[in-house]
């Protein structure tokens, strides 16, 4: 039914003046788990940095569903690489999950008990519940990467971007997660199915 979740078109980015990313071009179809891999410094952050409108663009376009992605209304789930993530923040892991839920509430709402149900069975989904009232600090690197998969999880999004969801954790998580992106390709595949 008409237009990709996300289309990139000759995007360039450039920091202080000096390009990185030179005209990258690709697109992502309904349903499709989709790997961005190059060597560090490569400019794949930057490249989903851009596509979420987090940095400017020298030039190129980015489209969502057919439009900007700051004019939809969709949700988009972002777990950013771990080292960005300022990890003293005094909130413990179910709190971390539970700003997922923000997206969905609004402004003036609050969270009740079938958004924190929602984000505990999202920590469940990556074996994180028995440290849902750890603080992020004090959990390990790969515990930490779990809590901000689960965040997104708990968005609900149409669409989602990872930057190295995969570093630090464990090979028994790793299959574990995988397995949960095959879950949700299949949903987003089901729902595209059954509307076009
Ligand atoms: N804030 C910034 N200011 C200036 N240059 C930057 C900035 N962020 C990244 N760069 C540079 O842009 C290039 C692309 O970086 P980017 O982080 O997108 O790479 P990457 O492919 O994600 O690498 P990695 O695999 O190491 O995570 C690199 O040369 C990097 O040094």
């Amino acid at each position: 039914m008409g237009h990709s979740p996300l289309v990139v078109r000759d995007l360039s980015v450039a920091y202080q003046k000096k390009p990185v990313l030179f005209d990258a071009s690709f697109e992502v179809p309904e349903g499709k788990l989709i790997g961005i891999i190059g060597p560090n410094g490569a400019g794949k952050s930057t490249l989903i940095k851009a596509a979420l409108g987090l940095i400017p663009k020298l030039k190129g376009e980015v489209l969502v569903y057919g439009k900007p992605y700051k004019q939809q209304l969709l949700k988009v789930g972002y777990v950013p690489q771990r080292e960005s993530v300022d990890w003293d923040f005094p909130t413990n892991a179910l709190d971390v999950v539970m700003m997922g839920r923000y997206g969905r509430l609004g402004w003036f709402k609050r969270p009740g008990a079938a958004d924190r149900m929602a984000a505990m069975e999202c920590l469940d989904k990556v074996g994180m519940s028995p440290y849902a009232d750890r603080q992020i600090s004090q959990l390990s690197g790969g515990q930490q990467q779990r809590v901000f998969l689960a965040r997104a999880l708990a968005q609900d999004a149409q669409l989602y971007f990872m930057d190295e969801p995969f570093v630090g954790v464990d090979a028994a998580t790793e299959k574990a997660i995988i397995s949960l992106l095959n879950d949700l390709k299949r949903q987003r595949k089901n729902r595209a199915g059954g509307s076009s």
